[in-house]
């Protein structure tokens, strides 16, 4: 998948959404001139430039220029596979805005570490924990206390997969979609029959999460559930070492979306006490690794990642980007099974999407069908959404 296309979804991407984000993080913090015309240069590099690496002494060049290196260095931006260039966009920024350290020769502000490890992206962030529709998110969980576990799980499910749409890189073009719409697959018979059997299979849980604000909090209340119900004896939350792709949960963003939890009233506020405990316990783990902004696709994880997986009971990963890295950044025939293209994966993998780029895989052949006789752009508006399992 390459944006060099105009009229491709990836092409949008640089050409709309790119620009409007660089606006926005203009007028979100009080960035100075330095920082402002490095953001400028970036956007103009990625609309015109090449792809140049990143200096010896810059924050991550070893795995920039090591094991993600794909020989992409000299190539346009565009013509790079748009899942490289992408992730290596949001490394740039990172660079741009301060945030991370871009080498001693790249320019008059390197040397200055006053926005050193600043969240470009905070803003947005924060600015999602506030308001009724998180308000609303909580009080749902009251309506679930006396609900079976079945029913839980099931309920629980579905708002961390929906919680998906609320993904603030995709917001900044789309038009946010009408309500929730019948999933295009849904395996979450198979989901809640081997959430099951953990336990027998050691009972951890690896969630891969997605997004902050508004997606992490459903996540955090699946989580909370699956401890509390034994589905997960011990479950790690995998958010990102750095931020990206906008609204991508660093650690910071799960302790924000905790306190809120914690802080409210009735189900909600006990199942944010209960993680907080969980947390002090070890039985749930905040994990990041470095792989988790690689602008590579899952068959390649290191050897340690793979260990871990390897040694859950299940593994779920949240969102669109995931799922991009999970299967493939394909132009897959959208009818192609799951568990072809999940096959390398070394242990039992579900994914929770949302539909915001071309990729789709494990479809039925009457649902493509439907689909493409909607006349709408059912891959990429974010209307639609999925539950895949592989055992
Ligand atoms: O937050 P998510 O669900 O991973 O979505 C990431 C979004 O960014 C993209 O990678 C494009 O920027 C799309 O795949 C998707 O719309």
């Amino acid at each position: 998948m390459v944006s060099s296309e105009p009229g491709t979804f990836a092409y949008d991407v640089w050409h709309k959404r790119h620009p409007a984000l660089f606006q926005r993080l203009k007028e979100a913090l009080p960035y100075g001139p330095a920082r402002r015309d490095a953001l400028d240069a970036l956007l103009e590099e990625t609309l015109s430039g090449t792809l140049t690496p990143l200096p010896s002494d810059a924050d991550e060049a070893s795995l920039w220029n090591g094991p993600w290196d794909r020989g992409h260095y000299g190539k346009g931006w565009t013509e790079a596979p748009f899942l490289w260039a992408e992730s290596y966009f949001y490394r740039r920024l990172r660079g741009a805005t301060g945030y991370a350290y871009d080498g001693a020769g790249s320019g008059g502000t390197a040397g200055d570490r006053a926005w050193r490890g600043v969240d470009p992206f905070a803003p947005f962030k924060e600015a999602e924990l506030v308001g009724s529709a998180v308000e609303g998110q909580l009080a749902a969980l009251d309506t679930l206390e006396e609900a079976l576990v079945d029913e839980r799980t099931d309920a629980l499910l579905l708002g961390a997969l929906w919680g998906n749409r609320a993904d603030l890189g995709f917001l900044i073009t789309a038009a946010e979609s009408e309500g929730d719409r019948p999933l295009v697959a849904d395996d979450r018979d198979a989901l809640r029959a081997l959430l099951r059997t953990t336990e027998e299979r050691g009972g951890h849980v690896v969630l891969v999460a997605d997004n902050a604000g508004r997606e992490l909090i459903p996540d955090l209340l699946l989580a909370a559930h699956l401890l509390d119900s034994g589905r997960a004896s011990t479950l790690a939350l995998h958010v990102k070492p750095h931020p990206y792709y906008v609204s991508d949960a660093v650690t910071s963003d799960v302790l924000a979306a905790l306190r809120r939890i914690a802080a409210a009233p009735g189900a909600a506020g006990r199942a944010g006490h209960r993680l907080w405990a969980a947390l002090e316990e070890g039985r749930l783990e905040i994990r990041t690794a470095a792989f988790s902004c690689a602008p590579l696709t899952y068959d390649a994880m290191p050897e340690a990642l793979r260990a871990e997986f390897a040694s859950a009971a299940l593994t779920v990963f949240k969102g669109d980007l995931n799922y991009r890295r999970l299967v493939g950044d394909r132009h897959w025939a959208p009818t192609t099974p799951f568990a072809d293209v999940t096959a390398y994966f070394p242990g039992p993998v579900a994914a929770l999407r949302t539909l915001k780029s071309d990729v789709a895989v494990g479809l039925d052949a009457a649902t493509v069908t439907a689909l493409d006789g909607s006349g709408e752009a059912w891959r990429t508006n974010g209307a639609h959404a999925l539950i895949h399992v592989r055992d």
